[in-house]
C-alpha cells in the first residue's frame, strides 16, 4: 500500500502539486486521470522518488520515504516495476535480453536462474515465440507485453505505468489493460497507472484519482464515476456528447 499525505511540489515560483492526499491499495489497479498539465506526471515522479516534494510525505507499506536510509531507498527501487510510455525497450537487445536486463543489473542469479525467470514472465504475458526477436521486429502490443514482463521480472511490490496504452489500437489496449489488472491481482501488487484512456478508467479503474490544477478534485471507483454528480469529473470524463448520452441512458436504466 502507498499512502500519500499532503504532498506539495513546486518548480521555482510555480506551485504544481498543491497538497494531494490519497492512498493506493495492494492488488488493485489505481488510476490517475486529469487534463494535460494537471500534474499527473509530476505526481507519479514523486511516487517514484524522482522528485522530492517540499512538503508532505509518501509511505510504502508504512515506511516514510523521506525517513528511509540510502540503503532502504535502494531496496525500495528494486521493489518497483515501471512500464514507460512507448515501452522504452533497448533496441539493440532481444526480447529476452530486455527482460533479463534488471536481473543482470540487480541480482546475482545464475544464467539458468535468469533464463527460468525470463521464460516464466514471458509466458505469463503470453509471449512464447518472441525470445530472440528484436523490438523492431514485433508489434506495438507485443512490445508492451515485453515491457510488462520486464517490469515484473524482479517480482515487484509496486508497479507504475505511464500511459501504458499510448499508441495502441482500442482492442489491443483492452488486452494490455486486462493483463495489467490480472498481474496486479495475481501477485498482489500496488499498481498505479497514469492514463488518458477512458476505456481503461471504465474497465480497470478499481480506484481513480482525478487531479485538477495540482489538487485532488475527486476519487472513487469506476462504478462511482458513472454516477457522480461532480461537474468537474463529468465535464472531463464525458467530454463528448456521445458519452454524455450513454451516461444518461445508464442512469435512467438504473432508476
Ligand atoms: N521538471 C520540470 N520543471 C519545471 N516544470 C515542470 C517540470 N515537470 C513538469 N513541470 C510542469 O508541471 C506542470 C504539470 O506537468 P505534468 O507533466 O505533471 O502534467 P500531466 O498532467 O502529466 O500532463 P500530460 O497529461 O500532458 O502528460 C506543467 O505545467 C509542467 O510544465
Amino acid at each position: 500500500m502507498i499512502e500519500v499525505n499532503d504532498i506539495h511540489k513546486s518548480f521555482g515560483d510555480t506551485h504544481i502539486l498543491k497538497g494531494v492526499t490519497t492512498s493506493f491499495s495492494k492488488g488493485k489497479t489505481n488510476l490517475i486521470i486529469g487534463q494535460s498539465g494537471s500534474g499527473k506526471t509530476v505526481f507519479l515522479k514523486c511516487l517514484l522518488g524522482l522528485f522530492t516534494p517540499e512538503q508532505g510525505s509518501i509511505s510504502y507499506d508504512g515506511k516514510i520515504y523521506s525517513e528511509m536510509t540510502d540503503e532502504e531507498k535502494r531496496n525500495l527501487r528494486q521493489e518497483i516495476g515501471m512500464v514507460f510510455q512507448g515501452s522504452a525497450l533497448f533496441d539493440s537487445m532481444t526480447v529476452e535480453g530486455n527482460v533479463k536486463f534488471p536481473l543482470e543489473m540487480f541480482t546475482k542469479q545464475s544464467q539458468s536462474e535468469m533464463q527460468d525467470r525470463a521464460d516464466f514472465v514471458l509466458k505469463r504475458v503470453n509471449l512464447v515465440d518472441a525470445h530472440h526477436k528484436y523490438p523492431s521486429e514485433i508489434s506495438g502490443g507485443m512490445q508492451k507485453r515485453v515491457a510488462i514482463a520486464r517490469a515484473i521480472v524482479m517480482n515487484p511490490k509496486y508497479l507504475f505505468c505511464d500511459e501504458p496504452n499510448s499508441g495502441l489500437d482500442p482492442k489491443t489496449a483492452i488486452v494490455i489493460d486486462n493483463l495489467i489488472q490480472e498481474i496486479t491481482e495475481e501477485y498482489d501488487i500496488t499498481t498505479v497507472i497514469n492514463t488518458h484512456d477512458m476505456n481503461s478508467v471504465m474497465e480497470i479503474g478499481k480506484k481513480i484519482l482525478f487531479l485538477k490544477d495540482g489538487l485532488k478534485a475527486w476519487e472513487g471507483t469506476n462504478k462511482e464515476i458513472f454516477k457522480t454528480e461532480n461537474e468537474t469529473v463529468t465535464d472531463f470524463v464525458y467530454s463528448s456528447d456521445l458519452f454524455k448520452k450513454v451516461r444518461q441512458m445508464y442512469i435512467e436504466e438504473r432508476n
